[in-house]
């Protein structure tokens, strides 16, 4: 059966290209509607793209995952798809890191068995709610613009995500008019996780009271703010190399008081980030911007154990 949504990925991905013909995929299945609307998809396609499709599926080991493995690895088996299982050694994995194991060992999957893209079923709903999300925790352009529809994880293996533009209200459609065997998680009615109480509370209530397109106009949103970041980070980089020693332990004043604030925040974070501060914050973003104005003289900001800067005349030096 052939439907409006096999048309628009279709059209998606020849506009894009994010998905060459004649390639090697791994899909990665959770059990969930998206992956598996996404599965279906890719295999109603591939004849079209003459790919050859498999699939991955990771098992957390929480309880309340049981029987999802087995249930992927019997969707495998009906639709004579060759399937990747692997089980996480680690107790009491969090969200955070199962995120993180799930894509270190889908890469070591794709590594292995010379597949050159790895396709998850990530929707233009988890991009709204990863919008939301990270825009509460006080994220900037950057970090309002994370997802995006391919992105390289080494040299010859790209992470591709062809649902990007598609709801989860339509990857529900799809499943049920096809009668796809979803699994259906218990996790995801959790109201303990933030990310459940943005997708089944805050979003519903945005779209009832404000934008029923919320979800569109958050990609839109972040598309923008995608070329953006990626436009001022590149003019920081210059920056920070024309500003900084070899090293990057020093920053000439002077050059950065020309900037615009924009790009003066953006190169202390790189500076910041350089000498080991992992993921600075905006007050010690803003400690570091307060240095670039301050009179001449000696001043001394400590940012972290690690780091500690001093200006000394026209240069701010790490110590
Ligand atoms: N256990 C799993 N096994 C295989 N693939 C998975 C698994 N869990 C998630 N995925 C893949 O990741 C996609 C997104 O899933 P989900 O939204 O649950 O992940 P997430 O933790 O939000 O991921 P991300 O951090 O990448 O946004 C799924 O559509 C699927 O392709």
């Amino acid at each position: 059966m052939w439907t409006s949504l096999h048309t628009k990925v279709h059209k998606t991905l020849q506009n894009s290209l994010i998905l060459p013909p004649k390639k090697r995929i791994l899909v990665a299945v959770s059990g969930g509607q998206d992956s598996l609307c996404l599965l279906k998809i890719i295999m109603d396609l591939r004849i079209k793209w003459d790919w050859e499709v498999s699939i991955a599926h990771c098992d957390h080991g929480w309880p309340s995952d049981t029987g999802i493995s087995d249930h992927v690895k019997k969707i495998s088996e009906e639709w004579n798809i060759d399937f990747y299982l692997k089980r996480t050694q680690i107790l009491k994995i969090t969200e955070s890191i199962a995120r993180e194991w799930r894509y270190k060992v889908l890469l070591e999957v794709a590594r292995e068995n010379n597949f050159t893209a790895i396709v998850t079923g990530h929707t233009l709903s988890d991009l709204a709610e990863t919008v939301l999300y990270n825009l509460i925790r006080g994220a900037g352009s950057h970090g309002l613009s994370v997802l995006t529809n391919t992105r390289p994880l080494t040299n010859s293996i790209n992470l591709v995500r062809p649902l990007l533009n598609t709801s989860r209200t339509e990857t529900l459609f799809f499943c049920r008019q096809l009668n796809l065997p979803v699994w259906e998680d218990e996790v995801n009615t959790n109201f303990d996780y933030a990310r459940n109480r943005i997708r089944k509370q805050l979003v519903p209530y945005l779209k009832l009271n404000f934008n029923p397109q919320v979800e569109k106009t958050l990609y839109q949103a972040s598309k923008v703010l995608k070329a953006e970041s990626d436009y001022l980070e590149k003019e920081a980089g210059k920056i920070l190399k024309l500003a900084s020693n070899k090293k990057k332990t020093q920053l000439n004043k002077k050059i950065l008081q020309t900037i615009p604030l924009a790009l003066q925040r953006r190169v202390i974070r790189m500076f910041l980030q350089h000498n080991k501060l992992q993921a600075p914050n905006f007050e010690q973003v803003e400690e570091g911007v307060k240095l670039i104005n301050s009179p001449h003289g000696s001043q001394t900001s400590s940012f972290s154990v690690q780091v500690v800067l001093e200006v000394y005349d026209d240069y701010i030096v790490k110590k």
